[in-house]
């Protein structure tokens, strides 16, 4: 079996294209190969599959063999992937999804490759029980949690899948390990959930860093920067236009007040292909 090697802001993942359905061994795969000294090594494993519904569809499972609804950064690789492997050549596509159907996704080609993605990632989800999280409540802002002693405040938004954002006073040096595991497992959160510590640094650009479900520590989340803006919206911090700087780049996230669609904007990389 072929793959592919690609990230998203160093967010990566191992793309394997030319399957009908998801294997049935897929958690294991994702278990084996993305480990980092017995396998190839990545965040995730990414399947592009045929859709009755989109272009294509895309099935992400993370590291830890548990299957996502939604990534952000690896949809930003499917569109790169089937463009530069001639699998279309159109350069507006739809991806689906588990968490959100079909989205469309506008490719910037230049070279004849695909050098940066624009993808709809859709609305926001806001009710505490959709996210999914404990709290029956249409919006949970600046919610309690205490873990160990320690009383956190989020904001819950989900993308497809959850996320829970966290204002910090120095995002770039908070201690993740400490945690994000503890707050990804919390009894409040049915599902676990995607754990963002963020700091504003003005209405226009925030710094966040991301302890993952599933996956742990990554160098960026796609859909953990639209929770971010969606988040710091509702709190009043930004506009609806802003860029999320993450540990491994920069993400332009626009929470579009007409259509309240997020869209997400940023680079995809070939890093190289194998075979297994
Ligand atoms: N760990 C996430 C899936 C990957 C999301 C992230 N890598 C992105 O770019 O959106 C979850 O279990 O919801």
């Amino acid at each position: 079996m072929n793959f592919t090697k690609m990230h998203g802001l160093g967010n990566d993942f191992i793309v394997i294209a030319g399957e009908q359905q998801l294997p049935d061994n897929a958690a294991q795969l994702a278990i084996d190969l993305c480990n980092r000294f017995f396998g190839i090594g990545a965040d995730g494993l990414v399947y592009i599959l045929p859709s009755e519904n989109a272009d294509f569809r895309m099935r992400i499972i993370n590291s830890d063999g548990s299957e996502a609804e939604q990534c952000g950064n690896a949809i930003r690789c499917v569109a790169k992937y089937v463009y530069d492997n001639g699998l279309t050549n159109k350069e507006l596509i739809t991806i689906e999804t588990l968490g959100a159907g079909a989205q469309a996704v506008q490719l910037r080609v230049e070279g004849g490759k695909v050098q940066t993605v624009r993808v709809d990632m859709g609305e926001p989800i806001l009710n505490g029980l959709a996210v999914p999280t404990t709290v029956d409540q249409e919006q949970v802002v600046e919610h309690p949690i205490e873990v160990d002693g320690r009383e956190f405040r989020f904001t819950a938004v989900s993308m497809g899948n959850p996320h829970c954002v966290i204002y910090v006073d120095d995002a770039a040096n908070f201690d993740l390990a400490a945690w994000g595991p503890k707050l990804e497992t919390h009894p409040m959160f049915p599902r676990k959930i995607n754990v963002e510590f963020v700091t504003v640094n003005s209405r226009e650009h925030t710094e966040m860093r991301v302890w993952e479900r599933g996956a742990g520590p990554t160098l960026a989340c796609g859909t953990g920067a639209c929770a971010t803006v969606v988040a710091s919206v509702l709190n009043g911090y930004t506009d609806r236009t802003a860029t999320v700087s993450l540990k491994g780049g920069d993400l332009l996230i626009e929470w579009n007040e007409a259509d309240n669609h997020v869209y997400m904007t940023g680079p995809a990389a070939e890093v190289f292909r194998g075979s297994l």
